[in-house]
């Protein structure tokens, strides 16, 4: 059984490409994050950022033009104008209605529906060869939104998906073991936010399978403290949220590093939204979820076949049944 399941095109384009440039759709709380860590972390020759507003793009150019002396030499450019964008290799979405108190997800999806209608055609036209990585929510069904309109193949269309739902379990698993968050590897999957499916098979901590460690440990195994760990990357989503109003830097942090493993063809594997038909019995239609993806300069390189268990692998079909039923209502 071929660990990766390879999917289709993925050959990285011409080894002579130096100059890298990424632009970034949306100048919010989420965009700016992304800009700065890219910026801090020297992964890119240019980054272009495009919004609705205005004189808040150029505000952020500005202010973030104005750290210069502080950063790697970085060619800064915004415009509402997606010229702006032309040549990327990686765009980034976060553009995005924010969902107005009480507004039902299908409302809000409707509204970034018709935002995409405008900005993957404009993305499209000048960056043609692009990887796009979407962060707007809902991002399962807005990657597949995007996936549809570029008319790209499927390795170049990428969701954030439970990227940040992982990271802020690696951390919770990582503080209640008292370890560093680095050494933990777990993933989450499925559908982004409150119905993810937790893979306790594929947490391990500096290497070890967590069931292990915590036996080498004597730390007592509670599967509940498990469970509740996970319930915990859903709770503080919203606890973030009501304290500050939004979350910025942890998705910042963790796009960045999706953009660094394409950008640097690092080949690393990550829980991101994928074009998901076809795996773990998922059929009746082309549904985006998370599962653990190689990333590189082509993009999705392959998607692992990890084992999964009978309960987790019906928990993402019932999710693909879900999102199905939202699609069918968007007539695209
Ligand atoms: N996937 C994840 O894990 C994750 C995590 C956090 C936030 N998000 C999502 O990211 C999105 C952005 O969140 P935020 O806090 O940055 O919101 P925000 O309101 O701060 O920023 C959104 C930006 O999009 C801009 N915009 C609106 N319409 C546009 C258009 N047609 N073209 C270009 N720009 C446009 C707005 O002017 C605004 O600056 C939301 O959908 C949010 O739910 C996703
Ligand atoms: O950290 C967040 N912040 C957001 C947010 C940021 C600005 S306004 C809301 C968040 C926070 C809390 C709930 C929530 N629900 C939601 C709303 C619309 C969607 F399409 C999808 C999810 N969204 C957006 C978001 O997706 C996240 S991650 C997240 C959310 C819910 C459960 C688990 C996780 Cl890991």
């Amino acid at each position: 059984q071929a660990f990766f399941k390879s999917v289709h095109n993925s050959a990285p384009p011409s080894p002579t490409k130096r100059h890298i440039k990424v632009s970034v759709v949306g100048a919010g709380n989420v965009g700016m994050a992304i800009a700065q860590t890219i910026l801090t972390q020297d992964l890119v020759d240019e980054l272009a950022l495009v919004d609705a507003n205005p004189d808040k793009l150029r505000g952020e150019m500005l202010d973030l033009q104005h750290a210069a002396a502080f950063l790697p030499r970085t060619k800064i450019h915004a415009s509402v104008d997606y010229s702006v964008t032309v040549g990327s290799d990686l765009c980034i979405v976060t553009a995005g209605a924010r969902q107005i108190a009480g507004e039902s997800r299908l409302n809000l999806l409707q509204r970034n529906l018709a935002l995409f209608k405008d900005i993957i055609p404009s993305l499209v036209k000048y960056s043609p060869d692009s990887i796009l990585m979407i962060v707007s929510n809902p991002v399962d069904v807005l990657t597949y939104v995007a996936w549809k309109l570029s008319g790209f193949p499927s390795n170049r269309v990428i969701g954030s998906g439970t990227n940040l739902d992982s990271s802020r379990f690696r951390f919770l698993i990582a503080d209640h073991l008292d370890v560093n968050a680095q050494d933990v590897q777990a993933f989450i999957v499925g559908e982004h936010g409150d119905s993810s499916v937790a893979l306790w098979s594929s947490i391990s901590v500096g290497g070890v399978p967590i069931l292990s460690f915590l036996e080498k440990q004597q730390i007592a195994y509670e599967k509940e403290t498990l469970e509740n760990i996970h319930k915990e990357v859903v709770g503080s989503a919203y606890e973030v949220i009501s304290l500050k109003g939004y979350t910025s830097w942890a998705i910042g942090y963790s796009a960045a590093n999706l953009a660094r493993s394409i950008l640097r063809d690092q080949r690393k594997i990550h829980p991101v939204s994928v074009l998901a038909k076809g795996f773990y019995g998922i059929t009746g239609g082309d549904v985006f979820l998370s599962l653990p993806a190689q990333l590189g300069r082509g993009g999705v390189l392959g998607v692992t076949n990890i084992h999964l268990t009978e309960v987790e692998a019906q928990r993402l079909r019932d999710s693909a049944k879900t999102i199905l039923e939202v699609q069918t209502q968007l007539g695209i």
